[in-house]
């Protein structure tokens, strides 16, 4: 079933149970000969579905830019392939992604509205010109000159040159960068706005944790060219769970836990009380087995993780 949406700027409306809005199938890609080889991309699959905020995680070097400029055509994968809403990638699938992939380059004499128009003449769209002027936020500013424009400006109104052309998903390659605060939240209003309200399909790629948690649906964990973790992000946070139970004598909970439960080496001591990673489904049979068993608890609480933990338990095999 289709999800029509409010959009005054996308071309093409949800389809969950569509293909999906890009696959990546066994993708890889090295660098270099000899002794300097570089496996930047090691049979990489990955499949983001349409109407989401995607986000690709991954430390500086896990291959994150190489999967983009294949995406865009800017690099060839040694094997694999790329699809686009289910077909295998050309340059006509390509031009249906309006690509951020380096800080976009304006002339700065122009105005916001001016580059818009300009564009929007080459597509025969100009239609669209005030509708995109305000989803990117710049109406008030859409006659002052480029010049002026702060970076953040700029990225959206990058965000915007893309929009003119209809596409049906938007790639950005770190978003944020270099932004100051109030232009970080904008810019992940306007991430918000576009999948959600335009159903477009946004894939970005973010070293920064906190980011990747605020702004995406799901996100793909990258390390060393290969994916180490890929889902729903309140899924992994769900996941990756702790239950925290306070209680006055920990190390006695502790012992306890071992023989009631079984969960002794799923448990640890904190201050005043103990962790016991559990799935979420359990907490209840396991509070009940503890007050069954007189224990006496003055706390008990699901603690979530955030996704640097999730990050850090997932890459830490690959980093010993
Ligand atoms: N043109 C190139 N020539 C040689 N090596 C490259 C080239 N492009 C990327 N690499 C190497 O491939 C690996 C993956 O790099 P890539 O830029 O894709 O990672 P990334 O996750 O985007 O990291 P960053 O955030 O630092 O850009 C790194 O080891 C990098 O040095």
């Amino acid at each position: 079933m289709s999800v029509q949406t409010q959009s005054v700027v996308a071309r093409r409306s949800v389809d969950p149970g569509g293909a999906a809005a890009i696959a990546f199938m066994s993708v890889s890609k090295g660098f270099g000969h000899g002794g300097g080889a570089v496996q930047a991309l090691d049979g990489l699959s990955l499949s983001i579905p349409q109407g989401v905020v995607y986000g690709l995680l991954g430390p500086n070097g896990a291959g994150k830019s190489t999967l983009l400029r294949i995406l865009a055509g800017l690099l060839r994968p040694d094997r694999g392939e790329v699809q686009i809403f289910g077909e295998t990638a050309t340059a006509t699938h390509r031009s249906r992604l309006g690509m951020l992939i380096e800080t976009p380059s304006f002339y700065p004499f122009l105005t916001a509205r001016e580059h818009l128009q300009m564009l929007a003449r080459a597509t025969g769209t100009s239609a669209l010109v005030e509708p995109v002027l305000r989803r990117i936020g710049l109406e008030k500013a859409a006659d002052k000159a480029v010049s002026g424009f702060s970076l953040g400006m700029k990225q959206r109104l990058g965000i915007g040159c893309a929009l003119i052309g209809q596409p049906e998903a938007i790639i950005l390659d770190e978003p944020t960068n270099g932004l100051d605060p109030d232009g970080i939240l904008e810019m992940r209003a306007l991430i918000h706005e576009l999948a959600h309200r335009d159903g477009l399909t946004v894939l970005l790629s973010s070293h920064l944790l906190d980011e990747v948690e605020r702004v995406c649906d799901r996100v793909a964990i990258l390390q060393r060219g290969v994916l180490v973790a890929e889902g729903a992000v309140a899924d992994l946070l769900d996941r990756d769970g702790r239950f925290w139970l306070k209680v006055e004598a920990p190390e006695a909970l502790l012992a306890r836990l071992g023989e009631l439960a079984r969960l002794g080496e799923k448990a640890e001591p904190g201050e005043g009380g103990v962790y016991v990673r559990i799935e979420r489904a359990e907490v209840p049979d396991l509070i009940l087995s503890l007050a069954n068993a007189g224990v006496r608890i003055h706390e008990a609480k699901w603690i979530k993780p955030d996704l640097e933990t999730v990050f850090l338990s997932e890459t830490r095999e690959a980093r010993s």
